[in-house]
């Protein structure tokens, strides 16, 4: 039974960072750049797909951390994100976005819900990590990603982080049916801070970073397609696929640029697919259009 709205994720975000007129209700400390798409042109599934049978293509990317605080710490381990805008040449769009986690905090929205409420803190400002102990374990759904979450650290540039699409989505084409999750690796590597090269860094330092590395040479990421296979989780992003699934490499997308305002007029929504692409039941994923159109409203008009 699902009874959270969208509109409630709002209000909760505008309480756990404050109402931040304008800005984007979460991932709102972030970087544009464009780039493009180069098709991998001899992959073998994925058949008569028009975001692989158009040669390149030009591609708007935003990246960004987690939290709905326009002013976050860059040195704080955490949710780093990347939203990705293809454009093909009929005018259609097709959207993927990641984040830097392989599994979500949460089989449906209420328990994503559940578990950021338990983040807020009381009317003397205090938070309650006894509450929130005591929510993630009773809802296991959380707990994979809260294991990552105490190992993680510190990007040490968005060029060097790779990105999981966590949500399955299909493809059908004539001849065949594909389940598959979205992985977007950085060719210069993955790379982390520890705790001590993070604190000697200036805050903010990604957009500098990848302006630095854009210029010194090529950022590039792999785009790939983790194929499921029966019996792999289908509508929830809180449970990982196994590791030794097939990886099908769909392209190269390369940045040309960055900063900017080019990803103001863009809603990252995951749910806008080329022809043939199609997505899950996953609760998550059907929440987050309703919640990005709520988003992109208020932060379009000043709220
Ligand atoms: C119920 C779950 C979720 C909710 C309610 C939610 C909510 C939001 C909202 C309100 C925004 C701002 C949209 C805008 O103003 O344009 C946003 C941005 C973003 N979210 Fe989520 N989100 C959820 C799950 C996820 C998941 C599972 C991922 C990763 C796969 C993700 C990745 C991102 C990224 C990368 C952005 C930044 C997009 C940009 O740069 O404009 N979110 N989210």
């Amino acid at each position: 039974e699902q009874r959270v709205q969208a509109t409630d994720f709002i209000a909760l975000f505008e309480k756990l960072s404050g109402k931040q007129p304008g800005e984007r209700k979460a991932h709102a400390t972030g970087v544009c750049a464009s780039g493009r798409f180069e098709p991998n042109t001899k992959v073998d599934i994925f058949t008569n797909a028009p975001l692989l049978s158009n040669g390149n293509l030009p591609a708007t990317i935003r990246f960004s951390l987690g939290g709905g605080n326009p002013a976050a710490d860059e040195r704080v381990p955490g949710t780093r994100g990347m939203g990705v805008q293809i454009s093909l040449p009929d005018g259609t769009r097709h959207m993927f976005t990641g984040n830097n986690f392989p599994v979500f905090a949460g089989k449906d929205p209420d328990t994503f819900f559940g578990f950021l409420s338990t983040l807020l803190p009381d009317e003397n400002g205090n938070r309650d990590p006894q509450k929130t102990m005591e929510f993630v374990k009773n809802n296991p759904s959380v707990q994979a990603n809260l294991a990552w979450n105490q190992q993680a650290k510190t990007a040490s540039s968005y060029g060097n982080t790779e990105f999981f699409g966590l949500h399955t989505f299909f493809y059908n084409g004539n001849n065949d049916q594909v389940m598959f999750r979205w992985h977007i690796t950085p060719d210069l590597g993955v790379k982390t801070l520890d705790a001590e090269q993070a604190n000697a860094m200036s805050n903010p330092f990604l957009a500098d970073r990848l302006a630095e590395q854009l210029n010194d040479g090529t950022v590039s990421y792999t785009l790939s397609a983790i194929i499921g296979e029966d019996g792999d989780a289908v509508i929830d992003p809180s449970v990982q696929w196994p590791e030794d699934r097939k990886k099908v490499v769909l392209g190269k997308l390369v940045l040309e640029q960055s900063g900017g305002d080019g990803c103001t007029p863009v809603n990252f929504d995951p749910n806008i697919m080329s022809a043939g692409f199609s997505p899950s039941d996953d609760p998550v994923l059907k929440m987050r259009s309703l919640a990005y159109a709520v988003s992109f409203g208020k932060r379009l008009s000043g709220q």
